[in-house]
């Protein structure tokens, strides 16, 4: 079956351009019967499909992931802020590219970074606790009177501030000094790009039907701004491959960061330049937007946010040890050992995949899936907002936040679903997140600095939470008020 409501020309449009990305279906995965497969109608009633089962998601992402590409008109319409390197490359190109990034991203190495992750999340807490500090709420208004100070504070934008640091700093060996100086120009320029608007939408749809270059130049304000977006991104990728090389000189590299894995892949200047581009877009707004759904999340649970704290400060060293003397200056953390904040973590990331949707195409003739035969052409939306809400795969209570499901003998790593293919956030398969190692550690460091450190609370407690439209899913409009919690 298929989702009703059609309308005459645009098919499911409507609801897929209004409502966050991936919510609508949700509602299609929860009610509409189906073998697997759910096929409606897109812009201009173009067929497109979503997969739903184990067997159909591990066919198009590992066993045929190369009949199943990234579509042609999506990669031209996103390639100047992603980046023509690993992430839209296909086939052998791809295979060669991913093979030679996997060491800088491999658990052993990721692992040995941790005491970097942790200082600069330790910084980024500092930076917090002065924001605070320096405009504090005046007593009575945060409804807590007499207690410790608190303010509301930009913590998305924040976020998105201390995950760029993090990945010049720990993967690429550049400080772009996003978190000290906010006219920082590419924290500026991914602003723009990631800032939510249905312009985008549009011109990202039209790279569907007409030529890129007819899309380019169509005289929206918003198409300047994704340009100059992109030249200024590319900017600071070549600044930062000057950089690397003066310092490198004529030593022997046997640093494996992210940087050097990509030198040593053989790539000339531009192919530097536009695997790092691809680095950066996929690097640091994803995990700035897991980490605003989990402070978002835990300050409507403040049970949880307790436990949580309680966890954290018996476990790890107080932020201000790093500054304290230079022998404790990287302390040694052991971040993957919390079980109550992996399980918070896997939680936040099950319930709130900061990418919401993956496209997909098929290939060429021939293809099949699930026995049935798919045209040439046909658009696969792989949605991980859906699959992971799914009660068939969760249980009931799958829309609900419950880092429990996590926790007990068995779930660590499962949350209790019996497949892989239940939690997708990360995909599964030779496209999978390459990242995935780096990303979590990144989010577990940052979580816990915040709370161990913070009380969180939603200034307007009463608004229901929801994703805004864009290429990642941020919570829209919500204010969250730090107050300092005494002792960490
Ligand atoms: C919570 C954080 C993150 C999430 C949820 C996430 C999710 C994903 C997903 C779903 C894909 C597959 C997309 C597709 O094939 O359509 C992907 C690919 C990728 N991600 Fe991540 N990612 C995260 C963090 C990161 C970080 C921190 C980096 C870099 C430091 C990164 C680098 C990449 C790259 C390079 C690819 C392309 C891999 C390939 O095609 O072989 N990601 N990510």
């Amino acid at each position: 079956m298929a989702p009703g409501g059609n309308s005459l020309f645009m098919g499911q449009w409507k609801r897929l351009f209004n409502e966050p990305p991936g919510v609508p279906m949700v509602d299609w995965v929860c009610t509409i019967p189906n073998d697997g497969i759910i096929r409606y109608l897109d812009i201009f009633n173009s067929e497109a499909i979503l997969p739903t089962s184990e067997a159909a998601l591990a066919e198009i992402l590992a066993a045929k992931s190369d009949e199943f590409v990234k579509p042609r008109a999506m990669t031209k319409a996103v390639k100047s802020f992603f980046g023509s390197g690993l992430t839209f490359a296909e086939g052998r190109e791809h295979k060669i590219q991913r093979k030679s990034l996997m060491p800088a991203f491999s658990f052993r190495h990721i692992k040995d970074l941790y005491p970097s992750f942790w200082a600069k999340s330790c910084e980024f807490v500092d930076i917090i606790t002065t924001e605070v500090l320096t405009h504090p709420e005046p007593a009575g208004v945060a409804g807590k009177s007499g207690s410790q100070p608190s303010s509301v504070v930009d913590i998305s934008s924040w976020l998105s501030r201390a995950t760029l640091d993090i990945l010049g700093d720990v993967g690429l060996g550049h400080n772009f000094e996003a978190m000290s100086n906010e006219k920082s120009s590419l924290l500026v320029a991914y602003s723009k790009i990631f800032a939510p608007s249905a312009q985008t939408q549009i011109l990202v749809a039209m790279n569907l039907f007409f030529p890129r270059w007819v899309v380019r130049n169509i005289p929206l304000k918003r198409n300047r701004e994704l340009y100059d977006a992109a030249v200024v991104i590319r900017d600071n990728c070549r600044s930062i491959i000057k950089k690397r090389r003066m310092e490198m000189g004529e030593m022997k590299n046997t640093n494996v960061d992210i940087f050097s894995a990509i030198q040593s892949s053989g790539a000339d200047d531009e192919g530097l330049v536009e695997q790092l581009v691809g680095i950066l877009a996929a690097g640091h707004e994803t995990p700035a937007t897991a980490v605003f759904w989990a402070v978002c999340l835990l300050a409507k649970h403040p049970d949880i946010q307790n436990r949580l704290r309680a966890d954290i400060r018996s476990h790890l060293p107080p932020p201000q040890t790093v500054y304290g003397t230079t022998a404790l200056r990287n302390p040694p953390i052991q971040i993957d050992r919390i079980p109550y904040l992996q399980a918070v973590c896997n939680e936040v990331l099950r319930l709130c995949p900061p990418f919401p949707i993956g496209w997909r195409e098929v290939a060429g003739h021939g293809t099949t899936l699930l026995g049935q035969p798919l045209p040439k052409g046909t658009r696969v939306m792989v949605v991980p907002w859906a699959i992971n809400r799914d009660p068939a795969r969760w249980g009931p209570d799958a829309g609900t936040f419950d880092p429990e499901r996590w926790m007990g003998p068995g779930r660590a790593g499962s949350g209790g679903a019996s497949s892989n293919f239940a939690f997708m956030t990360f995909f599964h398969g030779p496209r999978s997140c390459i990242a995935e190692n780096f990303a979590r550690t990144e989010i577990a460091c940052l979580l816990a600095v915040l709370v161990g450190r913070f009380e969180m609370e939603l200034e307007h407690p009463e608004k229901e939470l929801a994703a805004r439209r864009g290429l990642t899913s941020r919570p829209m409009g919500v204010g969250v008020r730090m107050r300092l919690v005494d002792g960490w």
